[in-house]
C-alpha cells in the first residue's frame, strides 16, 4: 500500500516511478521473464535507490542513506540540487528533472567535519554492515596457542596448523574444522551431544547438535555419530582428564569418572579419510539439518520467521524412533549443523534494518537487495566439513544424508562438496502440518512426507509435545508476519513447498 501511495504522490509530480518498479520487480523477481520490456524513462537513475527512495524516502540504502533523490516542492531552493526558482512550473518541464541529491559534495561535507571535530561537535557515525573478516581478521585456528596444535597420530594430508582437522575444498581454497568440545545436554526431546566447532573460514563458532542417544544404552545402534578430529589424540601427554573435559570419551560421565572410556582412536591413520565402521543398511541414513542461526527467532520469540520453530522440529524429528523392515525399534539420529550465518549471511544489525523495510511493504528478498546485500550470502563448506567431521561424508560410513529442508540451494550445495543426499525431507511448517493433518483425516490419505510415526493415531502429533522451558520445545507458531516471510521463501526464493491457504 505504501509503496502504491508512493506512486500515485510522485506522479503528480510528474515523475515515472512505474518503469522503475517493473526493472526492480524484474531484477529481484525468482526468473526472469522471456520478454522484457522496460517503460521509457528519462532521468537516469539505479532503478533500486529510486524504488527504496519512493516508498522510504532518504536513508534506504546503505551508500546513499543521506541522500533525498526527491525534489520537494516545500523547499523551493536546496544547495547542491535542483534550483526550484528556475522552474516555471511547466509540467513538461517538471518531468525533465534529475533527481538531484539535496546532500553537499564529498569535499564540502570533509571541510565541514573537519572544521566541526576543530570546535569540538560530534558527526553523525557513518554505519557500514561488517563483514566477517573484518571483525575477526584471524582465524581461531591458525593464530592457535601450541597446547593443542602438536600433530599426533594423524596423517599430513589432515594435519592444520593447530593439528588435528579435518578439511573440505571448496572454490575459495580449502576450509579445516575441528571439533573443540562436546557435551551432553538434556533437551525436550532428549539428550543431544553440541558440538563446538573451530574453522580456518572465519571466526565464529559453529556448533553440531548430535541426536544419537543409542550412545549412552545398549539398544541396537547404527555407527555412533562421533566427531573424530575430537576423538583423535591431540598430543602425547595428554591425560584421561583433557579427555573427559574436551568430550572425548565414551558413556556417560557421573561424579565417580576419573578414567575414560576412549573410542575407537582413529589413530596413525589420516582422519579425513579413514572409514568408520560398517554400515547397517536395514538402518536409514541420519536425518540432517543445516540451519542459520537466527537470533529473533530463536531467541525473543519472534514471529516474523519460523527459525525457532524449525530448529525445535528438526530435533524433535531426529529424536522420533526408527522402525527397521522386521519391527526392530532403534532410537532416532541425526545431526543439526547450526551454523553462525545470521540473516542469512548478512549479519544481525542488517536484519534488523531490513525488517523496517519489510515494515514499509518490502518483501525478505527486496530488503536484503535494498541495503546492498544478496538475497542469500550464505555458504555451506564448513557445514559439509563438520559433517565429514561426524562421519557423515562419503569416506565416512559411506550411508549419506537425508537431508531435512524445502531450500534447493543447499541440496546442490551439498552435493556440490561431494557429499550424498539420499533423501530430501521437507520442513513443512507446524501450522502447515496441522492443516494437512486436518485435511488428511477429511480425506483419509496418508500423510507420506509426515517422519513422526508417534503422532499417528494420535488427535494432534503437534500440539501434544511436552513444553520445554525454553524455545526449544515449544508448539507451533502462526501468524501474519510469518505467513508472508513462508510465501516470500516460495514465490521468490524457490523453496519446495506447496502453498497453504492461511488457517
Ligand atoms: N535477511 C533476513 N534473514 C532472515 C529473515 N528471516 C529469517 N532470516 C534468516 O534466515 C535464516 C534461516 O533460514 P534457514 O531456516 O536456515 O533455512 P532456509 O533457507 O529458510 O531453508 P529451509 O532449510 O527450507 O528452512 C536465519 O539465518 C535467519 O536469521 C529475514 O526476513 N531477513
Amino acid at each position: 500500500m505504501a509503496l502504491q501511495d508512493a506512486y500515485l504522490s510522485h506522479r503528480e509530480h510528474g515523475i515515472q516511478p512505474d518503469a522503475d518498479l517493473a526493472l526492480l520487480e524484474i531484477l529481484t523477481g525468482p526468473t526472469p521473464p522471456s520478454k522484457t520490456r522496460f517503460q521509457r524513462r528519462d532521468a537516469e537513475l539505479d532503478p533500486l535507490i529510486l524504488a527504496a527512495a519512493a516508498s522510504t524516502g532518504p536513508h534506504a540504502t546503505r551508500n546513499h542513506y543521506q541522500h533525498d533523490f526527491f525534489p520537494a516542492i516545500s523547499f523551493p531552493k536546496v544547495e547542491g540540487g535542483f534550483d526550484w526558482t528556475k522552474w516555471n512550473g511547466d509540467e513538461k518541464q517538471g518531468r525533465r528533472l534529475t533527481y538531484a541529491s539535496r546532500q553537499a559534495p564529498r569535499s564540502q561535507r570533509l571541510r565541514k567535519e573537519k572544521e566541526n571535530l576543530a570546535v569540538g561537535v560530534v558527526s553523525p557515525v557513518r554505519i557500514e554492515p561488517l563483514r566477517p573478516t573484518e571483525n575477526f581478521p584471524s582465524s581461531p585456528l591458525r593464530g592457535h596457542a601450541p597446547s593443542t596444535s602438536i600433530p599426533v597420530s594423524v596423517s599430513a594430508s589432515s594435519q592444520s596448523p593447530a593439528g588435528v582437522s579435518t578439511s573440505v575444498s571448496s572454490a575459495d581454497g580449502e576450509v579445516e574444522v575441528k571439533c573443540m568440545a562436546r557435551t551432553r545436554i538434556p533437551t525436550p526431546h532428549g539428550t543431544v551431544f553440541l558440538h563446538l566447532y573451530h574453522n580456518t573460514r572465519d571466526a565464529k563458532e559453529h556448533l553440531a547438535i548430535v541426536v544419537d542417544p543409542a550412545q549412552f544404552s545398549d539398544a541396537p545402534a547404527a555407527v555412533p555419530i562421533r566427531s573424530r578430529t575430537l576423538d583423535a589424540v591431540w598430543n602425547e601427554g595428554e591425560t584421561d582428564m583433557d579427555r573427559i573435559i574436551r568430550g572425548a570419551y565414551t558413556g556417560r560421565l557421573s561424579p565417580q569418572s576419573r578414567t575414560v572410556a576412549l573410542p575407537p582412536a582413529p589413530s596413525s591413520v589420516d582422519v579425513a579419510t579413514a572409514p568408520s565402521s560398517s554400515h547397517d543398511a536395514r538402518i536409514p541414513p541420519p536425518l540432517v539439518r543445516l540451519h542459520s542461526e537466527c537470533f529473533t527467532g530463536e531467541t525473543v520469540g519472534s514471529m516474523r520467521c519460523d527459525c525457532g520453530e524449525q530448529l525445535d522440529e528438526a530435533l524433535r524429528q531426529m529424536a522420533q524412533p526408527l522402525v527397521l523392515p522386521d519391527g526392530t525399534r532403534m532410537p532416532g539420529r541425526g545431526v543439526v549443523v547450526y551454523l553462525r550465518q545470521e540473516g542469512r549471511g548478512i549479519g544481525l544489525l542488517s536484519k534488523l534494518r531490513a525488517y523496517n523495510l519489510q515494515d514499509l511493504g518490502h518483501d525478505t528478498v527486496a530488503a536484503n537487495l535494498l541495503l546492498g546485500h544478496g538475497a542469500d550470502e550464505r555458504r555451506y563448506d564448513v557445514a559439509v566439513a563438520i559433517l565429514r567431521d561426524l562421519g557423515l561424508g562419503e569416506d565416512g560410513s559411506g550411508e549419506g544424508v537425508r537431508l531435512l529442508t524445502n531450500n534447493p540451494d543447499k541440496v546442490r550445495a551439498l552435493e556440490a562438496e561431494g557429499l550424498r543426499v539420499v533423501e530430501r525431507v521437507p520442513m513443512v511448517p507446524r501450522s502447515w502440518q496441522k492443516k494437512q493433518r486436518a485435511q488428511a483425516r477429511t480425506h483419509a490419505r496418508p500423510e507420506p512426507h509426515i517422519v513422526d510415526p508417534e503422532a499417528e493415531g494420535k488427535d494432534d502429533g503437534i500440539v501434544e509435545r511436552k513444553a520445554g522451558a525454553t524455545m526449544v520445545g515449544g508448539e507451533a507458531v502462526y501468524g501474519e508476519d510469518l505467513d508472508k516471510y513462508l510465501r516470500t521463501k516460495v514465490l521468490r526464493m524457490g523453496h519446495m513447498l506447496s502453498l497453504q491457504e492461511s488457517p
